[in-house]
């Protein structure tokens, strides 16, 4: 997947300017970049939210094709785990999945007495179950603790075992392997994307 020559802006501030991203199908892609150099922005365009992309996204799976957990996604608070999993499983085509240790402890609290790091551990696994193409995640470990965001990126891995394409934009590097793809955004007009070996003695931060 790529997107050629991409520009956007908001009013006169311009977040990317002509640039050029590849994406690596059946791995991980990590978006790495600054504080508001534009990642989340570069997600709602890829999962055309509002119809913010463009015709020269290549490759890419159709909206209803994506599951895209942003940084502000949330259920009713008066539901719990289980409902909450049952109901994503009448809606969603479901792959075939193990109920984690994690997710077992929580099944019978609800979602609004859950703590921040257990609503985000639910979050990112009830997005890992439905069946999609690709799976894009804005800072899904963000709250989550080290051992349980270990764990999280197993989840993902297991995806692109499965065929899957799964992009995550983090500004924690420890989960990232050298042969996993990174597109690192520098500035609105220099974009790297390379194996995370080849970009990370380029990397700013
Ligand atoms: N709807 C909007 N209108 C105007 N400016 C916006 C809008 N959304 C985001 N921006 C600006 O665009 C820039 C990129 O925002 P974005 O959320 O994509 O950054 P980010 O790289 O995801 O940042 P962070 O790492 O802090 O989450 C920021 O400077 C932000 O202030």
């Amino acid at each position: 997947m790529k997107i050629e020559n991409f520009s956007y802006t908001y009013g006169t501030r311009t977040i990317f300017d002509q640039v050029d991203l590849y994406f690596e199908d059946c791995q991980l892609n990590f978006i790495l970049g600054e504080n508001g150099v534009g990642k989340s922005t570069l997600l709602d365009c890829i999962a055309d939210v509002d119809g913010k992309r463009g015709n020269n996204f290549i490759g890419f799976p159709k909206p209803n094709e994506i599951a895209y957990l942003s940084q502000g996604n949330n259920f009713n608070f008066e539901l719990t785990v289980q409902d909450i999993l049952q109901f994503m499983k009448q809606l969603h085509g479901i792959i075939s999945f193990k109920v984690p240790v994690v997710i077992k402890k929580i099944l019978h609290v609800k979602f609004g007495n859950l703590s921040g790091g257990e609503r985000r551990i639910l979050l990112v696994f009830i997005n890992t179950i439905i069946d999609k193409d690709l799976y894009i995640f804005d800072e899904p470990e963000s709250g989550v603790d080290l051992k349980h965001a270990q764990e999280i990126f197993d989840w993902f891995r297991e995806l692109t075992e499965q065929g899957k394409t799964v992009i995550i934009t983090t500004h924690k590097l420890d989960n990232i392997y050298d042969t996993d793809n990174v597109i690192y955004l520098k500035n609105p007009r220099e974009v790297l994307s390379d194996s995370y070996l080849k970009v990370k003695s380029r990397m700013a931060f």
